[in-house]
C-alpha cells in the first residue's frame, strides 16, 4: 500500500527507489520534452482512437488519483497507429494535478508544466492475456497523455467533476456508465512519443508514451474540484487533501523522443 505515496511529507517520489529500485532505471517517466530536440520521423503515422463503443464502468479514488475504469473484454475501444504495432485496449483513465495555483502536469515541455495531465491507459491484448501481464512487458502499455491548461470551463469535464464528491475518500468507488473520453480530446492529435514507464509505483518500464502537443482548456474552478478529493480513507482521522499527485521529470538516459509532425 503506497497511499500518501505522493505527499512529499510522507512517502513521496524521492523515496520510491527504496521499495522500487526501477525508479532509477533507464526508461522512467515522466520526462521534460524539448520540442526542437525531438526527431521528426516521417514513418510515424497518425494515431487513431476508436472509442465509439467504449463502456465505462465506474469512477474510483485509489489513494493516488481518481480513475475511470472501462470494460475491456474485446477491442471495443482501442488506440492504434502511430508508434504502435498492435491495437491497444482502453483500460482506464486518470489525472495528475497540482495544488491551488500550482501546476501539476507530469510531462513538461521545455521546462514548462501545465496545470494538470490526463492519462488514458491502454494495454496490448494481442500479445498479452491480461492487463497485469501487459503492465510488466516492455511493449505492454500505451498511455495517451493530454495536458490540461486553465482558461474557460471545459464543456464536458463537469461530467467527471460532478461525480468527484462521491469518491472523496481513498478506496471509494461509484458507478460511472456511458462516459466516452473522446469528449476530452483536443482538436489536433499531433504527438510526441517515447519509451517510458508508469509514473506511480510499481513504476514498471512498460509504457509506450504518446503525449499530445495540444492541451485541452479547463477552468480553475473545475480543476479545484479535483483538490477536494483526499489521499486518506474515510476511517482515518487525519484528512490529507489529494493534490500535487505528479511525479517530476526523470532523466532521459539517452532516449529519443519522436514527433509525429
Ligand atoms: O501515471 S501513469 C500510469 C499508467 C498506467 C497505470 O496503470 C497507472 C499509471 O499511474
Ligand atoms: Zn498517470
Amino acid at each position: 500500500d503506497f497511499s500518501h505515496s505522493f505527499c512529499l511529507v510522507c512517502q513521496g517520489p524521492p523515496v520510491w527507489h527504496k521499495n522500487y529500485p526501477v525508479a532509477q532505471g533507464n526508461r522512467q517517466s515522466p520526462i521534460d520534452i524539448i520540442p526542437h530536440q525531438t526527431s521528426h520521423d516521417p514513418g510515424l503515422g497518425p494515431i487513431t482512437l476508436n472509442y465509439d463503443q467504449c463502456t465505462s464502468i465506474n469512477i474510483t479514488n485509489n489513494g493516488h488519483s481518481v480513475v475511470v475504469e472501462f470494460e475491456d473484454p474485446d477491442d471495443r475501444s482501442v488506440i492504434l497507429g502511430g508508434p504502435l504495432d498492435n491495437p491497444y485496449r482502453l483500460k482506464q483513465f486518470h489525472f495528475h494535478w497540482g495544488g491551488k495555483g500550482c501546476h501539476g502536469s507530469e510531462h513538461t515541455v521545455s521546462g514548462n508544466s501545465y496545470a494538470s495531465e490526463l492519462h488514458l491507459v491502454h494495454w496490448n491484448a494481442v500479445k498479452y492475456k491480461t492487463f497485469g501481464e501487459a503492465a510488466t512487458a516492455p511493449d505492454g502499455l500505451a498511455v495517451l497523455g493530454i495536458f490540461l491548461e486553465t482558461g474557460d470551463d471545459h464543456r464536458w469535464l463537469h461530467m467527471i467533476t460532478d461525480a468527484l464528491y462521491m469518491v472523496k475518500f481513498k478506496g471509494s468507488v461509484t458507478d460511472f456508465k456511458a462516459f466516452n473520453p473522446k469528449c476530452l480530446l483536443p482538436s489536433s492529435l499531433h504527438y510526441w512519443t517515447y519509451l517510458g514507464s508508469l509514473t506511480t509505483p510499481p513504476l514498471h518500464e512498460s509504457v509506450i508514451w504518446i503525449v499530445l502537443k495540444e492541451p485541452i482548456i479547463v477552468s480553475e474552478k473545475q480543476l479545484g474540484k479535483f483538490r477536494m478529493l483526499l489521499f486518506t480513507g474515510e476511517e482515518e482521522d487525519e484528512r490529507i487533501r489529494m493534490e500535487n499527485n505528479f511525479r517530476p521529470p526523470q532523466p532521459l538516459k539517452g532516449r529519443k523522443v519522436r514527433s509525429s509532425n
